[in-house]
């Protein structure tokens, strides 16, 4: 019968029975009884009936219809399920009691194989209670019409070939030929060909692979041997694997396609063998050497037959043998060393590797796939860049970052034990001359001279660092006394200070050394060494070559000099600073010749802050280039109101030539003002020639030939005064005031003012003496040739909006109305 016809009636016959079960329910009852569904009225559909008894000590098949003895093969009534075929039984048992657990009509499937043929059957069980008590169910059975081969369907459900062969023999009983008997669509892809063009062809007249002589003289052979053969087949750049097995006369074959295969084996051996990185696989067991490619036997330098007659632990340092093997004991299919291992070679030397394994099965046994990385240079390097993080690449001391470290703790040591911590900050003396004297490598080498004397002293738990330039420090970590420190301090400065023989050349410096105690001078390492930085200052102060103590006043005091510096800052936005200015008296035509800009602060607080206290301290900060500026066009300014004849002098810092746009900002200040360069004097003092002196001459000469006049300022206190004035042609020299204050009492002033003021005229300079408080001071000043005064025998600085009365004051005669 067609499928479809059969699907139908099939349908149909299940409708019926459902609906006849569920008319057969009576109310009040769960199931129908036995009689009213199966007796009598089934017609056709007794023949697909099985009733089974489930609830009995043997269950069993009761009755079956016809359709239902030969499904089971059997045609008697009352088979116990236990003598029925497994299948069948399971099938039935299976609907039956999931029918009568539900207490409804339950349908299912099953697959029965009968001769190679794969067929499906519904199963509608039909629960009954029979009148007896007991339960029957009626099991209808019945095709789907759905049958297929199953060898078929295996065949064909792989992709590798599958072909029956069966030997021709010759008259002499010999094979010489095959024919294929059956062959699956694998192996018609494989050979090229269609199913129908190969069954039942002769090998021999093909045109296959399998045709080869070579492939068929081994399947020949097989059939006299028997047995199975495997044989690898290159062809059409496919790589085919084949495996035989002869029974008798018939030679069964598969053929799997094992390019891909062979390309991931080929790239495996390419990525083991010529891989760049040390790699091998060890057994998991043995740990033996089972495979190393040529990279591992060049980086660890045993030969392969020897690597390969090794265990692990030959390569294993022996102190790290019982690590080693416990670490492969807890990994699992992959591992990543955590840490670093440690590897010999064979000519005994370490390196340190990060090994990576993966579980693989090598030739049969299980083991593991190892790559190596030596990460000992890398380690090195790191232990370099560490070691340079806490050392002065100069001198190798110790720098700053340790020595905190240190301190720290130090001071945590000192305050659990109750012990008593000493910071050293020392600073050498005289190392700038060497430097500016004889270069930098020669300083450097000085500095690492004094390095290896203080190395040399401090030891133990105690440091020696670098901080810095020429800054090392030294933290005692536990003193008994103040004395100690002393004396530590004291065998410090006595030894940096001893020459030092620079190729023959006898270099001496000295050392000054700041100490702070904790506890007591600061318990921190910043207070620590701040209040050690701040004793240094006083033993700088003091000259050098000594050391000093921190002192409460000290701390009190840089606490002052910070408020400056904070209200310094501010000062200029919330403007605070004005400019006063002072005459000057051309003493030949007895009239103000010019006035000097003097910067004045109104504090808010601390009311008039002399310039002698801030100006230092705005030159540290750097806010003396801005306040310069401002001084030097606000005195423009307000000079281009003032007569022709009456010039303006500006005192300028060293620190304004570093900012190396002083010239423009002269040009600058004169353009804005339309004051004549003349007009302008600029005050410098000797201190500008210490440093950079060069490039300082060049800055003078460019203000020079703008017009601008320059006077040397405070002129006699310098160490050198008169070398200057052959660097540099200056308009004027101020002889200092305190050449002038004791003129008349002490001849040796009066010796120096003569000599300045006869040096002024030999080099036609003008002099002027500053600080003029009295009538007699002036008349010495004048009996000596000085050509200008200033003091304030005529005025002390005065406010600008005084000028105009001032000028009229002294405009004639001034010295009368000084
Ligand atoms: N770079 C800059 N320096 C400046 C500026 N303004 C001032 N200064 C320098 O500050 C120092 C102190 O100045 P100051 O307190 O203004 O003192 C000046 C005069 O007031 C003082 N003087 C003048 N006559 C007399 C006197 O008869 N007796 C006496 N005891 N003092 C007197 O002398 C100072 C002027 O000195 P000098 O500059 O050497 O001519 C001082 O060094 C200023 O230079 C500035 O804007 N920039």
């Amino acid at each position: 019968m067609k499928r479809e016809k059969l699907a139908s009636q099939l349908s149909a016959d299940l409708a019926v029975l459902q609906r006849k079960w569920h008319a057969a329910v009576q109310s009040g009852q769960a199931l129908p009884s036995y009689e009213e569904v199966m007796l009598g009225s089934l017609g056709r559909l007794a023949d697909n009936m099985a009733l089974l008894e489930l609830s009995v000590a043997r269950p069993g098949v009761t009755r079956t219809g016809r359709y239902v003895q030969q499904w089971l093969g059997d045609e008697r009534w009352d088979i116990p399920l236990d003598t029925l075929s497994p299948d069948c039984a399971m099938a039935l048992v299976q609907v039956a009691s999931s029918a009568l657990q539900n207490k409804r009509p339950y349908l299912s499937t099953a697959h029965f194989v009968r001769d190679g043929i794969v067929q499906k059957y519904v199963l509608l069980a039909l629960p009954t209670a029979s009148r007896w008590g007991n339960t029957l169910v009626g099991v209808y059975v019945n095709e789907d019409g759905l049958r297929y081969n199953l060898l078929d369907a295996i065949f064909s459900s792989t992709d590798d070939g599958i072909v029956s062969l069966t030997a021709i023999r010759g008259s002499d009983g010999r094979p010489f030929d095959f024919q294929i008997v059956h062959l699956n669509e694998g192996a018609s892809a494989l050979l090229q060909q269609s199913v129908n063009a190969l069954q039942w062809s002769l090998l021999s007249g093909g045109r296959n692979f399998l045709c080869e002589p070579a492939v068929m003289a081994r399947l020949l052979a097989l059939v006299d041997s028997g047995g199975q053969d495997s044989l690898s087949i290159d062809t059409d750049n496919r790589n085919l694997s084949l495996g035989v097995t002869a029974f008798g006369d018939i030679v069964s074959l598969t053929i799997s396609d094992i390019t891909s295969l062979k390309k991931r084996e080929e790239s495996f051996r390419l990525l083991f063998d010529g891989n760049p990185m040390p790699m091998w696989v060890f057994d998991a067991a043995t740990t033996e050497f089972l495979n190393v490619n040529d990279a591992a036997v060049q980086h660890y330098g045993y030969d392969r037959d020897a690597f390969l007659r090794m265990t692990l632990r030959e390569i294993w340092p022996r102190d790290e043998w019982a690590a080693h093997s416990l670490a492969l004991l807890q990994v699992g299919d992959s591992y990543q060393s955590g840490g670093n291992w440690r590897h010999l070679k064979a000519d005994g030397t370490e390196i340190q590797v990060m090994t990576f394994g993966r579980r693989v099965v090598f030739n049969d046994r299980e083991g593991f796939l190892v790559a190596v990385v030596d990460v000992t240079e890398r380690r090195k390097a790191e232990a370099k860049i560490a070691h340079m993080a806490h050392h002065d690449g100069l001198t190798n001391l110790p720098n700053r970052a340790l020595y905190q470290e240190r301190l720290q703790q130090a001071l945590e040591q000192a305050r659990g034990g109750g012990g008593r911590v000493a910071v050293l900050c020392i600073d050498l003396d005289l190392f700038k001359n060497v430097n500016d004297s004889f270069g930098h490598p020669m300083g450097d080498r000085l500095l690492r001279c004094v390095a290896d004397r203080l190395r040399a002293q401090i030891g133990g738990n105690d440091l020696v660092a670098r901080l810095g330039g020429d800054e090392f420090a030294v933290v005692l970590a536990s003193v008994a006394s103040p004395n100690e420190a002393s004396d530590v301090a004291a065998r410090l400065i006595e030894l940096v200070s001893a020459p030092y023989d620079m190729d023959g050349l006898e270099v001496v410096i000295g050392a000054s050394i700041g100490i702070a105690l904790a506890p007591g001078d600061g318990d921190d390492c910043d207070v620590l060494m701040r209040s050690a930085d701040m004793a240094l200052y006083r033993a700088k102060a003091a000259g050098g070559g000594c050391h000093h103590f921190f002192e409460k006043e000290m701390d009190r005091q840089a606490q002052r000099r910070r408020d400056m510096e904070r209200d310094l800052r501010h000062a200029f936005a919330r403007g605070e600073f004005d400019l006063h200015y002072q005459p000057l008296i051309d003493l030949a035509e007895d009239r103000v010749s010019g006035f000097e800009a003097l910067l004045r602060w109104h504090h808010p607080e601390r009311g008039m802050v002399s310039p002698a206290d801030f100006i230092p301290i705005a030159e540290d900060i750097g806010l003396i280039v801005g306040l310069g500026e401002w001084v030097l066009r606000q005195a423009c300014l307000e000079a281009a109101r003032w007569p022709n004849d009456v010039k303006i002098a500006v005192n300028l810092s060293p620190v304004q030539f570093r900012s190396r746009n002083l010239v423009q900002v002269v040009i600058s200040a004169l353009a804005q003002s339309g004051l004549s360069p003349r007009r302008l004097e600029l005050e410098i003092t000797e201190s500008l020639f210490l440093a950079d002196s060069e490039a300082n001459l060049a800055t003078l000469h460019q203000l020079r030939s703008l017009g601008v006049r320059i006077s040397m300022d405070d002129f006699g206190t310098g160490y050198s005064s008169l070398s200057y004035l052959r660097s540099f042609p200056f308009d004027k020299i101020k002889i200092d005031r305190s050449f002038v204050k004791d003129l008349t009492e002490r001849p040796d002033c009066l010796a120096i003012v003569r000599a300045i003021a006869g040096l002024g005229r030999s080099l036609n300079i003008t002099t002027l003496a500053e600080g003029v408080e009295t009538v007699e001071q002036l008349d010495a000043l004048r009996a000596e040739g000085c050509h200008e005064v200033q003091g304030f025998l005529f005025s002390p600085a005065r406010p600008a909006a005084e000028i105009a009365g001032l000028l009229m004051k002294f405009g004639h005669a001034a010295s009368k109305a000084a």
